[in-house]
């Protein structure tokens, strides 16, 4: 990590830390005060996302059906599927929560991030002891991309939206194994909302 004046704060993001089991003690021995910010989204929809990228890396993989269940009509779920088992949100805050207080992990919303962006940011300001210098007048909603763009980032006077990658279109999912996915999380996702404090009414 590169130093820091007192005046300055450093943000380091890589999405792998929140689901990998060494991550908490290595954080908190390097520094025990870190902040902790994490998106999550509802973890079907999240599931679904994280197969279409694989998918467009990888033509010839199995279909989602064949990776997500175990068998699929007793409707076991195969939870060593990482696409899966990412969404276990729970499962993986418990292991931060052994060496982290409730108060220094801060989840954001994947959904509100793209209904109420500006909303989203103030709050993770909030979160850092920031004061709110990111407002909605930083953001417009760009009907070609369909997602929210940053009016004028602090390197360029351009508008600039998340690359191409972001926001891709889904592939096509059975209703069916959607509610069967809904069913699976929803214990997890009771239990993540009474740890956190926040429903983030995915159910
Ligand atoms: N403003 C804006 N523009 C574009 N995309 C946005 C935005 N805000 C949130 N999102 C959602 O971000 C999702 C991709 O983020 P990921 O964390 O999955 O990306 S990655 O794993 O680092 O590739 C991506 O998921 P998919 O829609 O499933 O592709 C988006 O829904």
């Amino acid at each position: 990590m590169p130093r820091t004046l007192d005046s300055q704060i450093t943000l380091e993001k890589t999405p792998s830390y929140f689901v990998t089991s060494e991550a908490p003690r290595r954080i908190a021995s390097m520094s025990p005060e870190t902040k902790l910010i994490v998106v999550v989204r509802n973890p079907v929809t999240r599931a679904i996302s994280d197969y279409t990228q694989t998918l467009s890396k990888k033509p010839d993989i199995p279909t989602f059906e064949e990776l997500a269940f175990k068998n699929r009509s007793t409707g076991a779920v195969d939870t060593s599927w990482n696409a899966i088992r990412i969404g276990m949100y729970i499962l993986h805050l418990d292991s931060w929560l052994r060496y982290f207080r409730p108060t220094q992990i801060h989840f954001v919303s994947g959904e509100r991030l793209i209904t109420d962006p500006a909303g989203e940011m103030g709050r993770v300001q909030d979160f850092l002891g920031l004061k709110r210098i990111i407002t909605d007048k930083h953001f417009y909603f760009n009907r070609t991309k369909g997602f929210p763009c940053l009016k004028k980032p602090e390197s360029s006077s351009q508008p600039r939206c998340l690359g191409k990658s972001k926001g891709r279109i889904h592939v096509q999912i059975d209703q069916e194994v959607i509610e069967q996915l809904r069913e699976f999380y929803r214990p997890f996702n009771i239990k993540f909302y009474e740890t956190v404090g926040h429903d983030f009414r995915w159910d």
